[in-house]
């Protein structure tokens, strides 16, 4: 098993390069199997999610041929199986796409019901809704979703809450259904409207895409394209946190700005300094910054994937600071461990209060979630000594070579195997 080594109290300084948007491009790789054509998808980031995703695109008969660590071609004509066995579900959320893709191209499929990050209780009723609204029967038995058809015809859908997740799932079933579906309430994030553009680069008819109501036009097939996945607004918004936070100077390469305004507005908000490109942001950071209150909301409100980065952040800003987390109840279970290396931050229902400290102190702590153990990674890297961040596996779902990126900023992080003490030892002498 392996565990990030951090020693910090080292501005970051530099340059760094986003990668593709994990969550766009589960989105994605589910609707390439949806035609018979070869689909060839770039900018795809080389993290484990996508990789378990793509073992089990595979495990279905798809074709699925490595370009290089970030381009795959796909082909889905000669897929053979209608259902994703528990192996490769459990350990991601995503997986429930290619409920929405096999039942759109072939009017059924089974799934095994998600995993992915442990952040609250994530139903999925929503997206049975709207298969069920689009003509399906939808079964959940023995730990698998089963969902089948004899015609799928467009409907009128109302979604309860903006879910991603359902709102890219209704949009995939959709292009294949008969007639005009409408998607109200639909979730308006930067990776749902690179779903919906790939699914037109394929030949569908989706408009509205990044508004609340999508307006999807069933086509008899879908055909082959090449596509570049947008750049990753999370892994962005996270080194611009690490930045202000450990008083650095980073410009943050292949990004859209656009994307990034709620990050961008309350670093602004608490002393930092954002310069916007066209297609990079730079941070810089001189002094401890300020404290602020934030509430995660569905975009372009804050995002909840951006709540422990900034709660680390807040923790060690001047000040007192309330983090609202809106969308999933269970998003605080770093806190703990953010106590542990010397924040003062007190849980109370769905807030966050915290009261600013000078500083950490580096300790062991471990990552219950992947956004979480980014946030535990920003704060050993402003700690004073050693940090060890185990559990790294929720981490690397995310974010590609997080260690070298962030070494490449000139951090003093290096990722090593548990037992490996000569390695830890020879981190510990290089970095004093
Ligand atoms: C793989 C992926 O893209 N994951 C993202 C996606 O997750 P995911 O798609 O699971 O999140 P949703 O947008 O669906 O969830 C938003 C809210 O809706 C609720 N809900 C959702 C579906 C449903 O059927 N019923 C229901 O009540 C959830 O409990 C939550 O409170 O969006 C989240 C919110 O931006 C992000 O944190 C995740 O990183
Ligand atoms: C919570 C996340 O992912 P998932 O929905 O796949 O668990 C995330 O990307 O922060």
């Amino acid at each position: 098993m392996e565990q990030y080594i951090i020693k910090g109290q080292k501005p970051l300084v530099g340059e760094v390069t986003i990668g593709g948007a994990k969550n766009a491009a589960l989105g994605i790789l589910a609707a390439a199997i949806m035609t018979d054509d070869t689909v060839f998808i770039d900018n795809l980031p080389n993290v484990s999610d996508i990789n378990y995703l793509l073992q089990a695109i595979e495990a279905i008969g798809a074709r699925v041929e490595r370009i290089n660590d970030h381009a795959v071609k796909i082909n889905g004509s000669n897929i053979n199986l209608m259902s994703i066995d528990y192996e490769f579900i459990r350990k991601i959320r995503a997986s429930y796409y290619l409920l929405g893709a096999l039942l759109g191209k072939y009017k059924s499929a089974e799934v095994a019901l998600p995993g992915g990050c442990n952040i609250g209780s994530r139903p999925i009723d929503q997206h049975i809704k709207g298969f069920e609204a689009l003509g399906a029967k939808v079964v959940i038995e023995h730990g698998m979703i089963r969902a089948e058809a004899k015609e799928l015809k467009g409907s009128h859908i109302y979604l309860d809450s903006a879910s991603v997740g359902a709102t890219i799932n209704i949009m995939l079933t959709a292009c294949l259904s008969k007639g005009q579906t409408i998607i109200e309430n639909s979730a308006r994030e930067p990776h749902v409207v690179d779903v919906a553009n790939f699914l037109n680069s394929m030949g569908a008819d989706i408009k509205g895409a990044g508004t609340d109501v999508i307006r999807i036009k069933g086509v008899e097939s879908l055909k082959g394209c090449e596509y570049s996945i947008i750049p990753d607004q999370i892994e962005a918004g996270t080194f611009m946190l690490a930045a202000a936070a450990t008083k650095g100077d980073v410009t943050i390469k292949n990004v859209i700005p656009k994307h990034l305004e709620a990050i961008t507005a309350k670093l602004e908000e608490i002393g930092a300094t954002v310069e916007e490109y066209d297609d990079a942001v730079r941070v810089i950071a001189k002094e401890r910054l300020g404290h602020t209150h934030i509430k995660t909301l569905p975009y372009p409100g804050f995002p909840t994937d951006m709540q422990p980065q900034m709660t680390a952040l807040l923790a060690l800003s001047n000040g007192t600071s309330i983090v609202t987390e809106s969308i999933f109840e269970n998003r605080f279970k770093y806190v703990d461990e953010l106590v542990r290396m010397g924040a003062s931050i007190k849980v109370e229902g769905n807030s966050a209060i915290i009261d600013g400290v000078k500083g950490f102190t580096g300790a062991i702590v471990s990552a219950p979630d992947l956004r979480a153990g980014a946030a535990l990674v920003i704060a050993g890297l402003v700690a004073e000594g050693f940090t060890i961040v185990e559990e790294i596996g929720y981490v690397e779902r995310g974010y590609e070579g997080f260690e070298k990126k962030m070494q490449s900023l000139g951090a003093n992080m290096a990722k090593v195997d548990v037992e490996d003490e000569k390695a830890i030892q020879k981190f510990k002498l290089k970095v004093g």
